[in-house]
């Protein structure tokens, strides 16, 4: 399979990191950047082929994943139309958030093919999760070509509405930056408190990681394992009810919802643009 990428960024670099001599060998990549730099990291790692701009390369492949800011997307779909072979119908792939499938789609001329997905940044070590939505125009190899490309990277999670993915965004797009909030409030409790950096460093990351897998492999709700941490009128207890005074479970899930509205928002903004 032959994948373009429109965008060598943070988020393109996470899913090559999990595709290449993987799913596809590294030369089956090729990715578009005007960052010379960031392409020549790309090349290096990753033996990806590159470009400053679409090229022949692009038209060729099979599936091209759109990796660029929503605010680029439609400068970006001008920049493909020409090139795209539309009796090969190339499959599109775009991670970008807020943009809609509809309005790609009329920036591409009418383009069918279209498959809108949300992957996370722990892509870059094999441990992302994905949300996908496919448009009506997407065949059935397409699809499981888009889904090959996503799992290589970790689990996917299909969508019948693509209105959803704006929710995916605010749970497990934006999430990983929201659990590197608590790690660095965790941090700072534990230098606060007098351990030193590297202590405090080392007592937090292997919290997350042993509460999440503790979490992922029982079969008992999240809530009964907090509660077995929580012993009466013991230290957890005086934690805990200290984070609910301060509404600190109010204040995450506002926050993911103010994730979800700038989706929607930047759907609405950008495509009515157009
Ligand atoms: N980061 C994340 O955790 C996630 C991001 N996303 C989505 O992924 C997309 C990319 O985000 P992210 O990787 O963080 O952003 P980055 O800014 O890191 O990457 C975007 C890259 O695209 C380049 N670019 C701009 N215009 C063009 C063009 N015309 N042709 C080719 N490349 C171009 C940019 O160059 P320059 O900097 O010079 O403009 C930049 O290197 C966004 O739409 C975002 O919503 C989705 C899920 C998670
Ligand atoms: O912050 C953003 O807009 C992107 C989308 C999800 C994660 N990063």
């Amino acid at each position: 399979m032959k994948i373009a990428f429109i965008g060598g960024g943070n988020m393109a670099s996470a899913l090559i990191a999990g595709l290449a001599g993987k799913l596809t060998a590294g030369a089956n990549i090729h990715v578009v950047d005007p960052n010379a730099d960031a392409l020549e990291r790309l090349r290096t790692q990753y033996g990806v082929t590159t470009a400053s701009a679409s090229d022949a390369a692009v038209s060729a492949a099979d599936v091209i994943v759109l990796a660029v800011k929503p605010q680029s997307m439609r400068e970006v779909a001008a920049q493909l139309l020409p090139l795209i072979d539309a009796a090969r119908q190339p499959l599109i792939v775009s991670i970008a958030a807020g943009i809609r499938s509809a309005d790609l789609s009329r920036w591409l001329g009418g383009y069918g093919a279209i498959v809108r997905c949300m992957p996370n940044t722990p892509a870059l070590i094999g441990m992302g999760i994905t949300g996908m939505a496919a448009t009506d125009g997407v065949s059935a190899q397409q699809k499981q070509a888009a889904d090959d490309i996503l799992r290589a990277v970790g689990p996917t999670v299909w969508l019948d509405d693509e209105a959803q993915i704006d929710a995916v965004t605010a749970i497990s797009g934006s999430g990983p930056a929201y659990v590197f909030y608590f790690i660095e409030a965790m941090q700072q409790a534990a230098a606060e408190l007098g351990l030193s950096d590297q202590q405090g460093t080392q007592l937090a990351l292997a919290t997350f990681a042993g509460a999440a897998q503790l979490a992922t492999q029982s079969s008992e709700p999240v809530a009964l394992l907090r509660e077995r941490v929580t012993s009466k009128g013991g230290t957890t207890y005086a934690a805990v009810t200290s984070m609910e005074d301060s509404g600190v479970k109010a204040a995450i899930v506002k926050g993911a919802k103010a994730a979800a509205a700038r989706g929607k928002e930047l759907g609405d903004e950008l495509g009515a643009a157009s």
